[in-house]
């Protein structure tokens, strides 16, 4: 969808920005440019839309090749959002948001209803904040207000430079957050620059590591950029606690999790004692396969049915989440082992703290040597 093929920039006062660069983002993907101050992101972005013409290589978006198109009508099928938003101080929000269709000649009702229909997207009232100018509204609500504007008329590219860098940490949380659920939605392919790891690693599909003088020092996806920095400079740019941030890249699967005895809550105490053995506790589940709770050993004696004597299992993750979701859980609940579920809400496994450190373990030698987690035998001290 974008392309850029050996694009270098000279700037006239003989700054090399850019070097040789060559780079792919696919259709609905994101795609986000990181590293050091002045390493040449903005000024490969600003390429994309000719705000900056390359002093050399070829750029294609969409099949055309950007030097060849009319600018102007370039921009219009690219949309941009930038750090301070660049709202029109003197327009209300919906007029500022209307601001390309109205370019584009869109008659004013249906300029007027594609406010209100973005608004709601980005999580704003229409009603209240529609009529209001951009003072009276807080950083976080004017980037919404940016965002919402760069998707006006649909465009499938988007160029987003620093968009969320100009507010509080939570505040910025929330709107990848709520970035992350639009783009789920609506699927456009992006170019996101930012200098910070944490949010690179959080919202793309993968991330392009710059280094001072626009070279790009390696192109992947965020898990094989923490497991396996390519360079010294990319390890050093990640930083020392890489281990701790690939948690949250790295999801729970089936060949992770652990496998304790299981009870049926319908099960007689008696029963379940004997299927227990010499464990000391047991997962219960329902008669659908659902969590129901557990049961230590020494709570199976007497009459009755184990759901009688069941504790509610109050953490849980599902497959798919990311083992810092899992660990999180645990430390929330104190917990030494947490259940994981299927998408129909059924029990698969637990885990527990080893087995959680043995899945990122194995994650990360499985992108090393590009095999199946499944299939990777860690060493251990016993068989060492
Ligand atoms: N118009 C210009 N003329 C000359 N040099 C420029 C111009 N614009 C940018 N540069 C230089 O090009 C290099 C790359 O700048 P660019 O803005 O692309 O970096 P960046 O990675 O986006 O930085 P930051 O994270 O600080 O925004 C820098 O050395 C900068 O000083």
């Amino acid at each position: 969808m974008i392309r850029l093929d050996r694009v270098s920039k000279r700037y006239p006062d003989g700054t090399v920005a850019v070097q040789e660069l060559t780079l792919e983002v696919g259709r609905g993907e994101l795609v986000v440019l990181v590293g050091p101050s002045g390493c040449g992101k903005t000024t490969t972005m600003k390429m994309v839309n000719r705000l900056v013409e390359p002093t050399g290589g070829r750029i294609v978006v969409d099949g055309v090749d950007v030097t060849d198109a009319d600018p102007v009508a370039l921009r219009r099928g690219i949309g941009y959002v930038i750090q301070n938003v660049g709202l029109f101080p003197h327009r209300t929000i919906e007029e500022n948001i209307a601001v390309v269709p109205e370019l584009v000649g869109w008659p004013r009702k249906r300029r007027h209803e594609r406010a209100r229909e973005l608004m709601e997207l980005v999580g704003l009232d229409p009603a209240v904040h529609g009529k209001r100018y951009p003072h009276e509204l807080s950083g976080g609500q004017r980037q919404r207000v940016g965002v919402a504007r760069a998707l006006a008329v649909d465009p499938p590219v988007l160029l987003m430079d620093e968009p969320f860098s100009a507010v509080d940490p939570v505040v910025r949380s929330q709107l990848q957050d709520e970035f992350l659920r639009l783009q789920d939605d609506v699927r456009k392919t992006i170019l996101f620059v930012t200098h910070d790891i944490e949010e690179a690693v959080r919202l793309g599909d993968r991330i392009a590591v710059f280094k001072q003088g626009g070279r790009l020092e390696q192109f992947d996806t965020p898990a094989a950029i923490l497991g396996a920095p390519a360079t010294d400079f990319v390890a050093d740019f990640v930083g020392a606690d890489r281990g701790l941030k690939r948690l949250s890249v790295t999801a729970i699967t089936s060949a992770d999790l652990e496998h304790p005895p299981v009870v049926k809550a319908d099960d007689d105490l008696a029963a379940a004692g004997a299927a227990l053995g010499d464990e000391r506790w047991a997962v219960v589940l329902d008669g659908d396969g659902g969590l129901a709770g557990w049961v230590g050993h020494d709570m199976l004696t007497g009459a009755g049915k184990v759901r009688d004597h069941a504790r509610r299992m109050e953490a849980w993750v599902e497959l798919d989440d990311s083992l810092k979701v899992a660990f999180a859980e645990m430390l929330q609940w104190n917990a030494g082992w947490i259940a994981v579920l299927d998408d129909d809400d059924r029990y698969v496994g637990v885990l527990t703290p080893a087995t959680l450190h043995a899945a990122l373990r194995r994650s990360v030698e499985a992108e090393a040597k590009d095999v199946a987690r499944a299939e990777v035998v860690l060493e251990t001290v016993q068989n060492a």
